[in-house]
């Protein structure tokens, strides 16, 4: 299925570093890496051996470690030869350049884990996990993506597929015999088989908030008037002077965005400007942006100054999200006694109190639908959401039409189609548009 050709590239990031790993994968891999050693081509499987790659000329370039694993035993399946070369930019950049005039091509972005897909190393939700592994920020992004890379989730849409082949088998049964009508009692029974596999795929689109927050984290918007804290509350959450923090109301003028973890969850928060008519033709922009990242906030946390009363502290139109966390900052300075919410939370970015609790609650409201952030959560990425969501209205069609009585040819159509999408999630059915939009997001050498 391969192009037959043997690539290379940097697997390590580029940069100054003791080591840095070079990797080569096609039937010509140990030609390639022997000519470049100037050393016969048998090389142990597995098996660390010091080596000098030389220039055309036998000049030095580096002394290396080279470990070679011969196919279908390694990374993608073909014969493998992994260089460890010292880490500089200019030495590794010259042993990938004398390997390439050995033989070998760069390798485009996922290309070593696009070759483990199509040896069967890997089903495409494995191969998208390497990649949420590689960009994971916190504990629970790591497990999600730990469990993906051990299958589970190509082993449910794949269940899911088998028990819909099930169906559409009995189904074509009778549209080979078209004297003989569906009987009510068995078209009960494919009704019900059907909607077993519709319960699946709903429960796994229950986990799509959940993947999306894991991967891009928890869109916070702190907002609230000028000089309530709000940036002072971002470094405080963040544990370092991020944004820049004074008296003077307006300060922040645009928004920040930082990516941060509060008790495991991904949070990507941004600080905003002030709301409150603004002064300048750049304030004006800064508070249209405000309404802008605050309207796609996953979680609003409204910050106001507890030392004044609630109508001089709070925005008169407040932007509208599914969560919203109402913060009084400043109580070192003492509360107002106009403010007798009991839902507020108190703190104080000075001295630090309050912040553990909010921390708690940003968890708490952290938690989507049925899914949990339990042991063996299965998390999907918009792409699996998409193809699961037209999976179920396939679906859905397919069962109206059985209700209906209509031909079983058009049922079967539509459960032909609810099987192609389950099986694009896997990768089972032969999609190169998808496999070219996915592997073009991974970094060149994985
Ligand atoms: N040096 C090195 N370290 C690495 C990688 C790599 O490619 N090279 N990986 C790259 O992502 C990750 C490890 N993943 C890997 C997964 C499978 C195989 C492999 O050789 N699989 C064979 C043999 C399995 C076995 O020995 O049990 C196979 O599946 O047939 C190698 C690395 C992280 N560390
Ligand atoms: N006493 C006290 N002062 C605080 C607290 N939090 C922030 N401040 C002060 O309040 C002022 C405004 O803080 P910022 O964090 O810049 O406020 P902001 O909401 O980001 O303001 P803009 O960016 O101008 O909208 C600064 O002088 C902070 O030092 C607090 O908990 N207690
Ligand atoms: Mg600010």
């Amino acid at each position: 299925m391969m192009g037959g050709d043997t690539i290379a590239a940097l697997a390590t990031a580029g940069g100054t570093g003791a080591v840095a790993l070079i990797r080569v994968s096609g039937p010509d891999a140990a030609a390639v890496v022997s000519a470049a050693c100037g050393s016969s081509p048998e090389w142990p499987d597995r098996k660390a051996v010091l080596r000098t790659i030389r220039d055309a000329e036998g000049g030095v370039i580096d002394q290396v470690l080279v470990t070679f694993f011969h196919g279908p035993r390694s990374y993608t399946g073909e014969p493998v030869a992994e260089v460890a070369t010292h880490g500089g930019r200019f030495v590794t950049s010259q042993v990938l350049r004398r390997l390439l005039d050995c033989g070998a091509r760069s390798a485009g972005p996922g290309e070593f884990t696009e070759r483990a897909f199509f040896n069967g190393k890997l089903d495409l939700t494995q191969a998208e996990a390497v990649m949420d592994l590689i960009s994971a920020q916190s504990h629970l992004a790591l497990r999600a993506a730990h469990e993906q890379l051990e299958g589970r989730l190509g082993q449910r849409t794949e269940g899911l597929r088998e028990e819909l082949i099930g169906v559409v088998a009995q189904l074509e049964a009778w549209i080979d015999f078209p004297e003989e009508d569906i009987d009510p009692a068995t078209g009960e029974a494919l009704l019900a088989r059907m909607a077993s596999v519709t319960e699946g795929i709903r429960s796994l689109l229950s986990t799509a908030d959940q993947g999306r927050v894991l991967r891009e984290g928890l869109r916070t918007v702190i907002c609230g008037l000028p000089n309530a804290g709000k940036s002072s509350l971002l470094n405080a959450l963040l544990g370092e002077d991020r944004a820049i923090v004074s008296d003077a109301a307006g300060t922040t003028r645009d928004t920040i965005e930082e990516m941060l973890v509060v008790e495991g969850i991904p949070l990507r928060v941004v600080d905003t400007a002030g709301l409150r008519v603004a002064e300048g033709e750049i304030e004006e922009e800064g508070i249209r942006r405000t309404r802008k990242e605050a309207g796609r906030a996953d979680l609003l946390i409204v910050v106001a100054d507890a030392s004044l009363s609630p109508d001089d502290a709070l925005p008169g139109d407040l932007p509208d999200a599914p969560r919203t966390i109402r913060v009084l900052n400043k109580v070192d300075l003492g509360i107002h006694p106009q403010w007798n919410d009991v839902e507020d939370l108190q703190v104080s970015c000075v001295d630090g109190a309050g912040l553990g609790e909010l921390r708690g609650r940003i968890r708490e409201l952290a938690e989507f639908g049925e899914a949990d952030w339990g042991e063996h959560s299965v998390a999907i990425n918009a792409r699996h959401r998409d193809r699961l969501k037209r999976a179920e209205e396939a679906l859905d069609r397919a069962a109206d039409s059985l209700r209906a009585q209509a031909d079983p040819e058009i049922v079967a159509l539509d459960l032909r189609e609810s099987l192609d999408l389950l099986g694009e999630i896997a990768g089972r059915v032969d999609t190169e548009e998808i496999l070219g939009s996915i592997f073009s997001q991974f970094c060149i050498g994985k």
